[in-house]
């Protein structure tokens, strides 16, 4: 029997920067119905690794398919089966939240009838009502974010890379995302997911990787008692091992 298509397979990725940053050959794997955490120190190479996964930046070497799909081949159809949140949210800022929405779910394929409908969903789904007629240049930055993270989710892509998605959400923007990701994740969906809160991530994630200095050094159990202990004894032997150049 063949091996199930993975969602998001990366195989020995690298790009690196002066003075020896950057992603140093990392492997890794996403199945269909599953949430991957990554975390790492800041500069360890989190944005990077999404980065490269999305086509935003070139590889040095290594590969990266979505739903089996070399991204050099990736027709750009593929790209309406990924939501993705790595830096700024996408958002026009003279338009309102829910202008915003359209315009997303449009790019996303989204037909021209059914925009304004998938976009209310999002706006239901992430509390935006009292936003929704709000320009994006008026919104707080947490507010910015769930329109930004409505705008990932919303058309039901088949993989989700989000970086630091609950940075600027308040409690309740925490636990929208985290049932947002579950559902999707329920439905088949990959989900990629950056971040610095290790209790967070330990509610949803399946599998946890931690990067260090551009490599993935090993798995957080989230099942496990004390995650920030065994993260840092991690980092702490690896440093030891490989010496920062
Ligand atoms: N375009 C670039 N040119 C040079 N160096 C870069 C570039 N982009 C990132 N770097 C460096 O690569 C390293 C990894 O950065 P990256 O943003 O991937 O880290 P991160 O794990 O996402 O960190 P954080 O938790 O702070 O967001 C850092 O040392 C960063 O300064």
């Amino acid at each position: 029997m063949s091996a199930p298509v993975q969602r998001l397979d990366v195989r020995g990725i690298v790009r690196e920067f002066s003075g020896g940053a950057g992603v140093h050959g990392i492997d890794l794997a996403i199945a269909p119905g599953e949430i991957h955490a990554i975390v790492g120190l800041n500069g360890a190479g989190k944005t990077t690794l999404m980065r490269l996964v999305l086509g935003m930046l070139r590889p040095e070497a290594g590969t990266v398919s979505i739903d089996g799909v070399h991204l050099h081949d990736a027709p750009a159809a593929l790209w309406a089966g990924v939501g993705q949140l790595v830096e700024h949210p996408l958002a026009y800022a003279e338009l309102d939240g829910r202008s915003n929405l359209v315009v997303a779910a449009r790019l996303h394929g989204i037909g021209r009838r059914h925009a304004g409908e998938v976009a209310d969903r999002a706006i239901a789904e992430f509390d935006l009502a009292r936003y929704a007629e709000v320009r994006a240049s008026r919104l707080s930055l947490g507010n910015l974010q769930r329109v930004g993270l409505a705008a990932a989710l919303q058309h039901e892509p088949r993989l989700v890379v989000l970086d630091e998605p609950t940075n600027a959400l308040d409690p309740a923007g925490v636990i929208l995302l985290r049932e947002a990701l579950l559902r999707r994740a329920a439905a088949g969906a990959g989900i990629l997911v950056s971040s610095h809160h290790l209790d967070e991530v330990a509610r949803i994630a399946d599998r946890i990787t931690v990067i260090n200095a551009g490599r993935a050094i090993g798995a957080l159990d989230p099942a496990g008692i004390d995650l920030e202990r065994a993260f840092f004894a991690m980092l702490h032997a690896d440093d030891l091992e490989r010496p920062a150049a």
